[in-house]
């Protein structure tokens, strides 16, 4: 079984699509380095029925609180020695519950109107399921949208923002923008912000970027040079990469990776943040954070657990 429910930001209401027949638009669905990837063509469905045959076990490594913030000093003092910008570091944790994927999905949708939520099931890729604040790319005619989303503090606590934050999201801003002024048929690039966005139990900072699109415009190529961004990758790139392939000590799958539908001239792709995939007899949850050369381990570890309570907090 092929099947997706998803409910736009914005939007109060779902659709569920099944790709049995073929047809009418596409979606991808897409991992963290790109190397696992679902390309279908799907139709919408009134069949809400949902078989657990996708539900796989499967062998998680799941760090430790210590660990993870040894992890952290690690990258701190990696990224001190070298001079680098910022590096994205994740961590899964279980969460023992047989839970009722469609129903979870459906309390996902009234919980985050302002977010991406999903439920995708297949049998190459298992169940994920997840309410995502980060757009990647959204198409509407010719113009062109994204965001540069990144530094976390507590719903409430937004006057705690400091200079680490800020920096954090500069970074994804200025690559951001970097990539699509440089992007052929892509012209008029703004950038709005940053200002404070919520999302669940926490807020981020920020920016609003919109561009508009000509006839060479191709969406495809974009999206393969701006993912991964710094807020899911790090800055440089190539060096958050290597670090994060050498020192993470478990597999990101298609957490921090990205999906999205096509469908005639528009599209939408989000990344794929604040996600869960769902076994037999338990849901593994991924969250991660950015972390600068002022990097505070212990508080990494409690924005991580932060992140996660957007998915717990329904799940429980
Ligand atoms: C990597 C994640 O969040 C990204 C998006 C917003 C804020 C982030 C941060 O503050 O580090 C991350 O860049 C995640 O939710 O797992």
């Amino acid at each position: 079984m092929q099947k997706l429910f998803i409910s736009l930001p914005g939007n109060s209401d779902y659709k569920v699509y099944t790709s049995d027949s073929g047809g009418g638009f596409a979606f991808r669905f897409s991992s963290f380095e790109g190397h696992e990837e679902v390309n279908l063509k799907m139709n919408q469905t009134n069949d809400e029925s949902f078989l657990s045959e996708n539900l796989g076990g499967q062998h998680f490594n799941i760090p430790t609180h210590e660990e993870y913030v040894k992890l952290v000093e690690n990258t701190v003092a990696h990224i001190r020695k070298n001079d680098l910008g910022k590096i994205v570091m994740s961590r899964p944790q279980r969460f023992d519950k047989i839970i009722e994927p469609v129903l979870v999905f459906k309390k996902l949708v009234e919980a985050y109107p302002t977010a991406c939520v999903y439920l995708f099931t297949h049998p190459e890729v298992g169940t994920w399921m997840g309410a995502t604040p980060e757009t990647l790319l959204s198409k509407k005619g010719d113009v062109l949208k994204t965001m540069s989303l990144a530094g976390t503090q507590k719903k409430g606590e937004e006057d705690k923002f400091t200079g680490k934050e800020k920096i954090e999201q500069e970074l994804v801003t200025d690559y951001i923008t970097e990539i699509l002024n440089s992007e052929k048929g892509v012209e008029g690039v703004k950038a709005e912000g940053p200002i404070i966005a919520e999302a669940g139990n926490v807020v981020h900072l920020k920016t609003a970027i919109e561009a508009t699109v000509q006839g060479s415009f191709n969406l495809s190529s974009l999206i393969k040079k701006l993912h991964p961004t710094p807020a899911v990758a790090g800055f440089p790139k190539k060096e958050a990469l290597e670090f994060i392939k050498k020192n993470e000590p478990y597999k990101r799958s298609f957490y921090a990776g990205y999906f999205g539908l096509n469908q005639r001239t528009d599209a939408h792709y989000f990344v794929n943040l604040r996600c869960m995939q769902v076994f037999h007899d338990s849901v593994v949850l991924y969250a991660g954070g950015g972390i600068t050369r002022d990097s505070n381990p212990e508080a990494e570890w409690e924005e991580t657990e932060n992140k996660m309570q957007t998915l717990l907090q329904v799940l429980k």
